[in-house]
């Protein structure tokens, strides 16, 4: 490919990638001093003992435009010919110091060091995100807009929605709407191939991937006011959301063959609720015992064999915690959308039998309310 592009090593100060053998001496590794050197902290020497380079004033990405690095020797040397393009490596805004890092070597031409980029007129201050705001890099939505811009280049709009949701919740931009208006064809982009996509329902569809992801972060997208109206995702858009994560929950082997491994008191409850389920009753049951007895064994051992005969089982759990130990376990707030202020008034639906697959819910730990 030409011409070539050199990608820019970004890291923080002493946070360097290091590689070496297992069977090395980690003493010696340390104490080698070529094992410190990258591109970036030769380009800060560079910029301090160099008299060319200190004259061409560079930003970092220019730097390979006239400097050659050296792999083997780990120095930077004058180009004598070629042309290359020199790239920073990509970091995300959840990155942090590494993200303000990158921003301010985007900005700041010829730093000797880490601490030279967070020095204003003689004053040094602690980060480099308080550099990068002195600097006024973080004002007006522009850093936004630049890490948006280069990942429009390489990323695919799934993966642009997914960065959109994150700089809205992490990085509060001054202006959301503006931020949304300048990216929203970008991020639709995969949306014009689908057949009979108008540009309503695409704009529709687009923000409703975005609130997903925003959910997942514990924000809406209407808190953002991207566009006049509300965000409203319709009933039979999030049923087919929840049936397509409920489906798509992988049953391992190992459940598969827990039903085997059930004491008889947990074959008892197996057989009898698994009963149940496959005469298409209704009931419920409540499991008890002392802590350890086996009850998320049993539920486990049940939601492998419900949902490896085709049925949709909910597994529900009040905490979060509750919910890691459970296969497709969902917090009962989350997955039935339970308000947080709950009256008397309040139901939930779930959707039954919609493709003829009975929907049954595993509740684990019901210790405050009766929602069911
Ligand atoms: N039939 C069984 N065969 C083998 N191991 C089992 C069996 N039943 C339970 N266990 C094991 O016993 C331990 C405790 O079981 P489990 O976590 O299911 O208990 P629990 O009743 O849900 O506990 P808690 O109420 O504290 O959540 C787990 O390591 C589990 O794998």
């Amino acid at each position: 490919m030409s011409p070539s592009v050199y990608h820019l090593q970004l890291h923080l100060e002493n946070q360097q990638f290091v590689s070496f053998k297992t069977a090395d001496n980690i003493d010696k590794i340390m104490n080698n001093p070529m094992i410190r050197k990258t591109m970036l902290t030769e380009y800060f020497l560079m910029n301090r003992t160099n008299e060319y380079a200190k004259q061409l004033n560079l930003l970092y990405k220019e730097f390979p435009q006239y400097f050659v690095w050296s792999k083997s020797y780990k120095i930077w040397t004058r180009r004598q010919r070629g042309h290359v393009i020199g790239r920073l490596v990509t970091c995300h805004p959840t990155e942090g110091e590494r993200y303000y890092l990158r921003l301010l070597l985007m900005n700041v031409r010829s730093p000797e060091s880490y601490q030279d980029l967070r020095k204003i007129d003689g004053k040094y201050y602690d980060t480099f995100r308080e550099s990068a705001e002195k600097r006024g890099l973080l004002h007006h939505n522009n850093n936004l807009v630049d890490c948006m811009t280069e990942a429009v280049c390489y990323q695919m709009p799934y993966s642009l929605r997914h960065l959109f949701a994150t700089i809205l919740v992490y990085c509060n931009p001054d202006n959301p709407k503006e931020l949304w208006e300048q990216f929203e064809e970008s991020m639709s982009e995969d949306f014009n191939k689908l057949p009979n996509m108008d540009p309503k329902k695409k704009r529709h569809s687009v923000l409703n991937h975005i609130n997903d992801v925003l959910h997942t972060m514990g924000h809406d997208v209407n808190e953002y006011r991207l566009i006049s109206e509300n965000v409203v995702s319709s009933r039979v858009e999030s049923e087919a959301k929840d049936v397509n994560f409920e489906r798509n929950i992988v049953v391992t082997k190992e459940d598969l063959l827990l039903y085997k491994k059930l004491n008889t008191e947990q074959k008892k409850a197996y057989d009898i609720i698994l009963q149940r389920v496959l005469t298409n009753e209704s009931g419920a049951f409540f499991i008890d015992g002392p802590g350890g007895s086996g009850k998320t064994f049993l539920y486990r051992a049940l939601l492998a064999t419900v949902r490896s005969k085709g049925f949709i089982a909910l597994a529900t759990t009040t905490s979060g915690v509750a919910a890691s130990i459970l296969p497709g376990g969902r917090t009962a707030h989350s997955r039935f959308k339970i308000p947080i202020n709950i009256d008397e008034q309040f139901s939930c639906n779930i959707n039954n039998d919609d493709d003829h697959s009975t929907c049954n819910v595993v509740y684990n730990e019901i210790i405050q309310k009766a929602l069911l």
